[in-house]
């Protein structure tokens, strides 16, 4: 039986591992860790990823061909393909500081796999990882054939394609030399970031001049060069990868003497930026220019909807402006718990995406904020809402009921374009919608970043 062994067991290492167990029965996929809560975690009826669908698939391979441990060495030593799945933060210091990969896990971790190995093994990167430092590091701790020039590397790709061949057909697993492989991946999330922030930016000029964002999205999209997929404006993208593939791609331009490339992507994320800045912008300007003492309803903390991942979410950026204007916070997110959103508000930037147990055991809690269980309880007496993670349950929230226990003038800020703009008029509120035709009471009272 081939034995693979993944480590890191986040949100990357976890649930590709739990799909190759489901689609490849006759292959036995251990996890590890060195966080002992991720794994009892995983190991329990409350996983420690949200993801719909994924319980149920961990449900049918746990105990079976899919088993988590934190015994790391051990399960390295016994597989024949091994995955590297931990986390590489950007650098927070140092030479690359802001752009560049901090590889101290994925150092340890590769050492450790140089240190216990007795048989030959396959490693495959999941981590994003620099390929020259993949390269001289494995070269230089083991008789190490990269890529698939030698006949050894050749093997290799075979039975990594035989894995994926269980359920990819064969003509869409690609095989590129190392730098196609890691500039497509930088591409693709690159090419996506770009195009939420061009959209992001039309939804500035809607508002200025009265046209709205979705009617624009809708016409280009139906240019089949443009496609209607990834056109929603938003408050701005977030989650781990989006920002930190850009600033690898930023790096490897400017290593490489490309300022105006670098340039270019940088831009990307000023667009980002500028957008969660206009957000909070908008709030603070609408309510009389100050949101000092008020309360704010906070709908949403995640990143996107369907996840319980914080990682980079554009509410961290939303709830730190408004706490910069003395706002009290009322948070509502149905998969973020109250610790973690406390964590994220507290924490420096760039400081989450290390592993959980690495950061400070109790971050001190911010005072104005207050953690719900219920938009109801979350917008009650509330002077103005945020929605700013758009799960589906927001849009059928009872807003007549909402609107009767605020705070008059009740504000309604849609940083995901989810409410009905005409319904809540009508009931009474004054409604900012991203990208949208302006309610009149905004109007002359410009936002600007
Ligand atoms: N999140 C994504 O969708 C995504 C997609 C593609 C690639 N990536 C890349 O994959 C990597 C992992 O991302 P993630 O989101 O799963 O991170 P994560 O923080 O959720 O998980 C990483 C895990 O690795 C563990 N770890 C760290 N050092 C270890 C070691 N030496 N031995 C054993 N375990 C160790 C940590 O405890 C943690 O649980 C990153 O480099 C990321 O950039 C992420
Ligand atoms: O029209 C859109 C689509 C997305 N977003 C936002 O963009 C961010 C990223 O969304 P998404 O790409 O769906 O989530 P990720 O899980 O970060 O997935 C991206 O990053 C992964 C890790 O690299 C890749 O595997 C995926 O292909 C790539 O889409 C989120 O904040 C979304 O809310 C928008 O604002 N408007």
């Amino acid at each position: 039986m081939v034995k693979i062994c993944c480590i890191g067991a986040g949100y990357v290492g976890g649930p590709t591992m739990a799909v190759i167990a489901l689609k490849c029965p006759s292959i036995e996929v251990a996890v590890v860790d060195i966080s002992v809560p991720r794994i009892t975690a995983w190991n329990s009826d409350q996983l420690p990823i949200y993801e719909p669908g994924l319980e149920e698939v961990v449900n049918q391979c746990r105990g079976k061909n899919l088993f988590q441990h934190t015994n790391v060495e051990k399960h390295v030593s016994e597989a024949d393909i091994i995955f590297v799945s931990v986390n590489t933060p950007t650098k927070t210091r140092g030479l690359g500081a802001g752009k560049a990969a901090d590889l101290t896990y994925w150092e340890s971790a590769a050492r450790m796999i140089a240190d216990v190995s007795r048989s030959n093994k396959i490693v495959v990167e999941k981590s994003t990882v620099p390929r020259e430092l993949l390269f001289r590091t494995f070269l230089t701790l083991t008789e190490f054939s990269l890529e698939g020039e030698t006949p050894d590397g050749q093997k290799a790709v075979q039975a990594l394609k035989d894995v994926y061949a269980h359920w990819v057909p064969e003509g869409r697993i690609i095989t590129t030399n190392l730098w196609s492989a890691e500039l497509s991946k930088l591409a693709a999330n690159a090419f996506l970031a770009q195009r939420i922030s061009s959209v992001n930016a039309m939804s500035a000029l809607c508002e200025a001049t009265g046209a709205d964002v979705s009617q624009v999205s809708h016409a280009i999209g139906k240019d089949t060069r443009i496609g209607p997929r990834f056109l929603n404006s938003s408050v701005g993208f977030g989650g781990s990868c989006f920002q930190k593939d850009i600033l690898n791609l930023v790096y490897i331009c400017e290593c490489n003497g490309l300022t105006e490339v670098a340039n270019y992507w940088k831009q990307v994320i000023k667009v980002n930026d500028y957008q969660k800045n206009r957000f909070v912008n908008r709030v603070v300007s609408s309510m009389f220019n100050t949101v000092s003492g008020k309360k704010i309803a906070v709908l949403g903390f995640a990143f996107k909807k369907d996840t319980g991942d914080t990682r980079e979410t554009p509410a961290i950026d939303v709830c730190k402006g408004l706490l910069g204007d003395k706002a009290r916070l009322s948070i509502y997110d149905p998969q973020v718990t109250e610790d973690q959103i406390q964590r994220e508000l507290s924490m420096n930037k760039y400081d989450w995406d290390h592993p959980i147990h690495l950061q400070p055991m109790s971050p001190a809690t911010v005072k104005q904020v207050s953690v719900v269980w219920d938009a109801y309880e979350a917008t009650k007496d509330a002077h103005g809402i945020c929605i700013v993670t758009e799960w589906e349950e927001f849009k059928t929230l009872d807003f007549q009921r909402i609107f009767d226990n605020m705070q008059k003038p009740a504000f309604v800020f849609d940083g995901r374009n989810v409410v009905n703009v005409k319904k809540l008029r009508e009931i009474g509120f004054i409604v900012y919608s991203i990208g949208k035709p302006l309610d009149p009471w905004l109007k002359g009272m410009p936002a600007l970043a």
